[in-house]
Parts: C-alpha cells; structure tokens; sequence
C-alpha cells in the first residue's frame, strides 16, 4: 500500500510543519457561521493542503464533498453539486448537517475547454450555502475574481526539521531500522515536499527491513559524472551499451535527464537520426508517465534505457568537434521571474487568441511544440512564420527558440517577419481584418476587463489573460474559421 495514503493525518494535529496555517484554517471553520467565506489553501504540492481539508472535515465531522476543477468540465457540473451541497444544508438546518465542500486544482480551471469554468466555480464560492475550501498550487494563477472570493491561507514548504519525525515514526510503524542520517539526507532531497519524502523512504526500503545512510546515496549514484560529459557520451560518442551504463553515474533523476537530452539533441543531430531520437525519448517519457500514475519506481528502468541507449542507438553517424550544451533552459525558465512569466503570457495569449485555444492549452501543448520545431531559429522560415502570425518581437523570439535576444538571426527574423505582416495585412480580406481587431477594441464584453487587463501592468499577467479569453469567446471562435481564410497559423504546420 502507499505510504502516503496510508500514513494520511486524520487529524489536523497530525498535519505536520505550517502550524500557523493550520490555526487559521480551523479559524476559519469555527468561524465560518459568522464569516461565511470560502478559503483558499494554496502551496507547493504534498506540502499537506488536502490532507489538512479532510483532516478539518474529519475533526469537525463534516462529510465531504470532493471536487476537481479541472474534470468539473462544465457549469452544470458546478451548478448541481452546488445545488446538491447547499440542499444537504437546508435539510438537516444548522451545524450537524454541514458538508465540506473541497475543490481539488482551483488554479486549473481551463478558460476555453470549460467555457465559463472559471465564472461557475467562483459563483459557487460565493453562493454555496457550505464551507467550500479550494486547493491551489499557484495562487496567481487563479482568477483575480475567484481569488477576491476567498479567504487565503498559504502552505510553505515543510522544514526538513519537520519531515524527518515523520519518517522516523512510519520506520517505527514499518518496523524499518534506520540510521537518523539516512532519514536526513531523504528530507534533505526532497527540500520541503513531504510527500516526496515519504515516496522515497517506502521506495529505498522496500523488501527490506533497514535502511542507512549510504542507501539513499548509492541507491541514487556511485561516482559522480558530470552532465556534459554525459551529454557527450549519449549525443556524440557513446554506444547503447555505454550510454546506459555511464547513466547510472549522472547525478539527476531520470525525470530532469530526460529534458537534458531532449533540449541538447537537436545541437547534433538532424532529419531521421533526430526523429529516431526523438521517438526514443517519447518512450521514455510514457515510462516517467506510468511511474507517476503507478508509484511503481522499478519503471525508470525502462525510461532509463530509452531515453540513454535508446537515443544513443538513434545516432546515424560519427559526430565530431565540440557542442554547447545547455540545461534544459526553456522550461526550466519559466515562471522563475516576473519578466519571464509575463514574456511567456504574452505569447500564450496570443496563441490562444489567434488559434481559438485557451491560454493554458497554448502554454501546455502549442508553446512546447513551437519551442521544439524553432530550436535555436534552425528553421528558419517556420520561425518567420511563427513570429508573424503571432506577432511577436525579438524578446518573445529568443523566449521561444532559446536563442538569443540580440542575436543578428532574430533581430532579422523579426524585420522579416515584420514585413510578412505588413504584406498579409494588405492582402487580408476586411473580415479576416475585422475579426482580428474585434479582438483588440471589441473584447471589453463584461467587467472581466475592466482591471488593466492588456497585463501590461499587472503583477498577475496570467490571472488577467485568462480572463481575457473567457471575455472574448466570441470573437476568438470567429477567429479560429479566419484560419481557414488563408491567415498563417501554427496549424499550417504542424
Ligand atoms: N504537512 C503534512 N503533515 C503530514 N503528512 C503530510 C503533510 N504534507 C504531506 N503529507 C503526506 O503527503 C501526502 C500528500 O499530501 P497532500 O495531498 O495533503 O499534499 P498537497 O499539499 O495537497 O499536495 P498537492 O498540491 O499535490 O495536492 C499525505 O497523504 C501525507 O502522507
């Protein structure tokens, strides 16, 4: 059984680390007659948000009633639990007959695919006649509405001073020996993630009763070999065999070497070696899927392979001379600064209003593709293209090739982009034209929009972008028929 869920708190005393956050939260639920508010428990993941909803629930013997924004596609969804919490409520009248309402992903709600998602869940909040908790990973990435809606209490990072006692009782429990450094260096590891703490000690015990410091190092790596000697060995000179073992040396998880690989790739290989490469590194990631949905550690083996030997035996000849390797900057980017995460709204907006998506499936699923397909401008026409029908300038270039911004190559990429812009737009039909600028001026069709919403100045781009699209369904939908009508769009590609 997993350990996770089977040492879950059942209590809110049992929620270890985040004291302060505990008290307000049952604050908050003592409170709650007076107040009436919803609350909003945002953090890192397995810090212990859900763990303390159902905890409260279970302290204050509350049944309750779970839901998932992102599956909750629709506003019927919404609406009948809504409806179903708030007549729990009147039947049994006052405190035994409360339900705790618990929405899982609050900052999930898709802006397009749940048309009205976001709306529904924030009139939800404010109408249920229950105690609603949401749970958040990113608070900013909720609406601005939704989250003026609720009551905020914040998750931090459990201290590695609070993990290890955890662990040290489920060893007690498991009757697991250990030594307190092995129990160290696991919380150490996993800097703040509690559940990840857990996940590691049942995967470094299992099928035996003890465990020691040295496991949790050896388990991991022998010697260690630097990443770009690495990325030599797999790219440029290794075979399958030698790729493989020389993996076991390399000091990251298989879940980051994955995109060591896949970013530094296409710096040496080209047409059916890269595509070879590419396949191999698509296996792997189904294994790193299927060891996240199962637990089941002993599948890394198998995205191991893959992704090493795999992308090794895709090599079609010898290669030479010495590359510039680099961390896999484009993701691992993102969200870090402000600058960063409003270059990277920018573009996802425009996607999203130019293809008729929702910002989040432009962020997720479109931008990853573009990022690939322009690697380091290498296509060069097909950067052009992306920047001119997405209007971008050279700071959003460089974001999405990973080139960089002062570079000869994309300030001219811009300058011809510029003018393929300029040429479409005489020769664009004036629907295609009114279409385009409905979305510009005519987007203000509610309140949504009131609050600066163009995210020039907003602290908070993506709450607004989101909003944004939910504001202008119409127009984006028009949009997405003007593609047909000859407007250069990522889907001519792809
Ligand atoms: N503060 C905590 N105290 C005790 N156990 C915890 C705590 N945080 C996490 N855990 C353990 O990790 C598991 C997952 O925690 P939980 O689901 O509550 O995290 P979360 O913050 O809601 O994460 P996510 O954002 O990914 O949903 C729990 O079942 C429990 O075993």
């Amino acid at each position: 059984m997993d350990w996770t869920e089977k040492y879950r708190p059942s209590t809110l005393a049992e929620v270890r680390g985040n004291d302060k956050a505990r008290d307000a939260f049952e604050e908050w639920a003592d409170s709650w007659e007076d107040h009436r508010e919803a609350v909003v428990l945002h953090g890192s993941p397995g810090v212990g948000k859900t763990s303390a909803a159902h905890a409260l629930a279970n302290d204050k013997g509350w049944p309750t009633i779970e839901l998932n924004a992102s599956d909750a596609r629709t506003k019927d969804v919404i609406e009948r639990v809504a409806g179903e919490a708030a007549r729990s409520g009147t039947l049994s009248q006052g405190g035994s007959g409360r339900r705790l309402v618990v929405m899982d992903e609050a900052d999930n709600i898709h802006g397009n695919a749940d048309r009205g998602g976001t709306r529904a869940v924030t009139s939800l909040v404010k109408e249920a006649d229950q105690p609603v908790v949401l749970i958040a990973n990113d608070f900013y990435e909720m609406s601005k509405g939704l989250r003026n809606a609720c009551r905020e209490i914040e998750f931090r990072e459990v201290s590695t001073r609070s993990i290890v006692p955890v662990l040290r009782d489920i060893c007690r429990k498991e009757s697991i020996e250990f030594e307190d450094d092995a129990l160290d260096r696991i919380a150490e590891m996993n800097s703040g993630d509690l559940r990840g703490a857990i996940k590691d000690l049942q995967a470094l015990t299992e099928g035996r009763g003890s465990i020691e410091a040295e496991d949790v190092i050896t388990g991991e790596r022998d010697t260690t070999q630097g990443i770009f000697e690495y990325l030599d060995v797999v790219i440029k000179e290794g075979d399958a065999e030698t790729a493989l073992k020389s993996s076991y040396d390399v000091d990251e998880t298989p879940d980051d070497l994955i995109n060591w690989i896949a970013d530094n790739v296409p710096k040496d290989f080209e047409g059916a070696e890269l595509a070879r490469a590419y396949g191999a590194l698509a296996r792997a990631d189904q294994w790193l899927g299927r060891v996240r949905a199962t637990q089941n550690y002993s599948f890394w083996k198998y995205a191991g392979d893959n992704m090493t030997a795999g992308v090794a035996a895709a090599r079609g000849e010898q290669k030479g001379g010495w590359t510039r390797y680099g961390p896999p900057s484009y993701w691992s980017k993102l969200g870090r600064t402000k600058g960063t995460r409003k270059t990277r709204d920018y573009i996802a907006r425009e996607i999203a209003t130019r293809n008729g998506t929702s910002i989040s499936t432009a962020r997720r699923e479109i931008m990853p593709f573009l990022a690939t397909m322009t690697h380091h401008c290498k296509n060069r026409e097909l950067t052009v293209a992306m920047a001119a029908a997405y209007d971008l300038d050279a700071s959003h270039v460089s974001f999405i090739t990973g080139s960089g911004e002062d570079t000869n190559k994309v300030q001219s990429i811009v300058k011809d982009a510029q003018e393929l812009r300029d040429d479409e737009t005489v020769a664009a039909s004036g629907e295609a034209f009114a279409g385009r600028s409905g979305v510009d001026s005519e987007g203000t069709d509610g309140d949504e929009r009131t609050d600066g919403t163009d995210g020039e100045d907003s602290a908070t781009p993506s709450d607004s972008s989101s909003e944004t699209v939910d504001g202008t369904e119409a127009t984006v939908e028009e949009n997405q028929s003007d593609e047909d009508d000859g407007q250069t769009g990522l889907s001519d590609f792809m």
